[in-house]
């Protein structure tokens, strides 16, 4: 009976070890990291002519992933709107998408410490008589729903239509065909668009106080200690240098993410 008691409790605590050490950080499946991300966001986030994602964050995140030693990271594509809940609930281990950090948003998420800060873009077809923010009064103005371009529009753009879509590819088609005078975006992804359809921007309105952060779910304190402490190595090193003045070059570089 002794032998039997202490055999078990041998493996019972072997077992209890080992299930903390393989998965430190309460993924999904140990070792491997889904992340919910957007495919029509680049140079952030976007799927290449291969269907790989790829982008400054994509690019980041895994090697953030890479120094929490995770190799596996699959990055899926979900409507904006879709991917704070689902990390919320469990369905992806993060949310990598330029997603700004916010007190509301924060409600919902926990979110890792900022990693990219820029402007929000207002974008226009030459011909649309949108110029800067005083032309937008009377105008459609296409926003993605979820983002902080929206919530942005609704409360400053008063006497703007405002109009929802479920992601960027969508918005910007109606731009193109006329149905939209004007979307508002993410300054980057903006200048992707303006080169790709002969688009002007109209207005740019710092974003500064709401850096992009990985969204995590709720009460994961190693997780996000481990994703901070990364991050930050990762800056100090050059890696988020080399990686911006690849996805972003020409724009400016923010100072607190360059090595102190
Ligand atoms: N992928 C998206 O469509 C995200 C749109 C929007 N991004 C805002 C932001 O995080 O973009 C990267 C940086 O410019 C941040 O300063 C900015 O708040 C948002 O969080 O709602």
């Amino acid at each position: 009976a002794l032998a039997a008691t202490l055999f078990a409790s041998i493996a019972f605590c072997s077992f209890g070890a080992n299930a903390a050490d393989n998965n430190p950080y309460g993924l999904i499946e140990p070792g491997h990291m889904r992340v919910a991300s957007l495919g029509d966001a680049k140079p952030y986030t976007f799927t290449d002519k291969t269907g790989q994602f790829t982008g400054f964050d994509v690019e980041f995140f895994k090697n953030v992933a890479h120094r929490l030693g995770i190799e596996q990271v699959d990055f899926i594509g979900q409507d904006f709107t879709a991917i704070l809940p689902a990390v919320a609930n469990g369905q992806y281990d993060a949310g990598v998408a330029a997603i700004g950090i916010t007190p509301a948003r924060a409600k919902t998420v926990d979110f890792s410490t900022g990693y990219l800060v820029g402007f929000l873009t207002v974008l226009t077809r030459s011909d649309s008589g949108v110029k800067n923010v005083e032309t937008l009064a009377n105008k459609r103005m296409g926003v993605v729903q979820g983002t902080l371009q929206e919530a942005y529009a609704i409360q400053h753009f008063k006497q703007t239509d405002v109009v929802r879509f479920p992601d960027n590819n969508a918005a910007v088609s109606a731009l193109n065909n006329g149905t939209l005078d004007a979307i508002f975006l993410d300054n980057e992804a903006a200048k992707s668009y303006a080169e790709r359809f002969k688009l002007v921007t109209a207005a740019d309105i710092p974003s500064f106080d709401a850096p992009a952060g990985v969204a995590i779910a709720k009460d994961k304190p190693a997780f996000k200690a481990a994703l901070d402490k990364a991050i930050k190595d990762a800056m100090q090193d050059g890696t988020w240098k080399q990686l911006y003045e690849k996805w972003f070059p020409g724009s400016p570089l923010p100072k607190q993410y360059l090595p102190q």
